[in-house]
């Protein structure tokens, strides 16, 4: 990146940052003095064995847990005391294993409720008829993107699961996050539905950060910017993807390869 400076690079803007973050379980230190640094704009994956403690920073950095000890910072402002609806609140919006959709109510329902908690509407379904008129016009977008304007009617429970995903994500971005935290994005998805859930994080990336835990490699190859190695709660190493996977310490502890393949 050269900059007007005399072709300096600009430092890169960090949206979230974690410096010295611990958590303990009892004795047990399931994260361990963690820095993580997440670029504005960027796709950030979190990747590490079983253990490694990628959950626990995720409920740490959206306030679901308590850190143990260090601080988490949003765009340099110290949030390391805040609830986690404060930080729902500030953009930070955690999908996947959070983000339930309403198993009995049609795909554009789930949307549109996301849309009127987001509009500070609740779950007044009586509002006038402009109000939701504009709801409906960005229900409608959101379902667009996502490739589900076909389902609007089908109830959500009716959905195959990589359609739901696909809702998920809608419902999502209806709360227009500004940093998206992924919690295993293709888990228990076929393998069919892996290339599509993909492009639709790479679509939904636009204008906003994302950071995602993920154990398929290939797509934190294809399209993750950043990957942070956890292991036993630590940064082991942290790069572009073709980096971490060349660097032998993660050959050898996360990924198993030998280092002559
Ligand atoms: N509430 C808890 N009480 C006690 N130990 C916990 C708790 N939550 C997590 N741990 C422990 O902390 C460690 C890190 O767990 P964590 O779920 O964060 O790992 P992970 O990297 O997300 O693993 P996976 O890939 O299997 O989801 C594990 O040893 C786990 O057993």
């Amino acid at each position: 990146m050269s900059a007007d400076n005399g072709g300096i690079a600009a430092a890169p803007r960090y949206v979230l940052e974690a410096k010295g973050l611990c958590r303990s379980f009892g004795g047990f230190r399931a994260v361990d003095a963690l820095n993580l640094s997440v670029v504005e704009g960027s796709v950030h994956a979190l990747i590490g064995p079983n253990g490694a403690g990628k959950t626990t920073v995720f409920n740490l950095l959206t306030k679901f847990l308590p850190a143990s000890a260090g601080a988490i910072y949003f765009r340099g402002r110290d949030i390391t005391k805040i609830g986690p609806a404060d930080v729902a609140r500030l953009g930070i919006v955690r999908s996947f294993q959070i983000s339930a959709t309403f198993g009995q109510l049609t795909t554009f329902e789930n949307v549109r409720i996301a849309l009127q908690s987001k509009n500070g509407l609740g779950w007044q379904f009586w509002r006038s008829r402009e109000t939701l008129s504009v709801l409906n016009e960005r229900t409608w977008e959101l379902l667009e993107m996502v490739g589900l304007a076909y389902a609007a009617s089908t109830i959500a429970n009716e959905l195959p699961y990589g359609r739901k995903r696909a809702l998920e994500l809608a419902t999502t971005l209806a709360l227009e996050p500004d940093v998206m935290l992924l919690d295993e994005p293709m888990a228990g998805l076929a393998h069919t539905d892996i290339p599509e859930i993909s492009r639709l994080i790479d679509r939904a990336r636009a204008g906003r950060t994302v950071l995602m835990v993920e154990h398929n490699l290939d797509v934190v190859e294809e399209i993750c910017d950043s990957v942070t190695v956890l292991q036993r709660g630590r940064t082991l190493c942290e790069g572009s993807y073709s980096e971490v996977s060349a660097d032998p310490s993660v050959r050898e502890a996360y990924m198993g390869l030998e280092d002559d393949e």
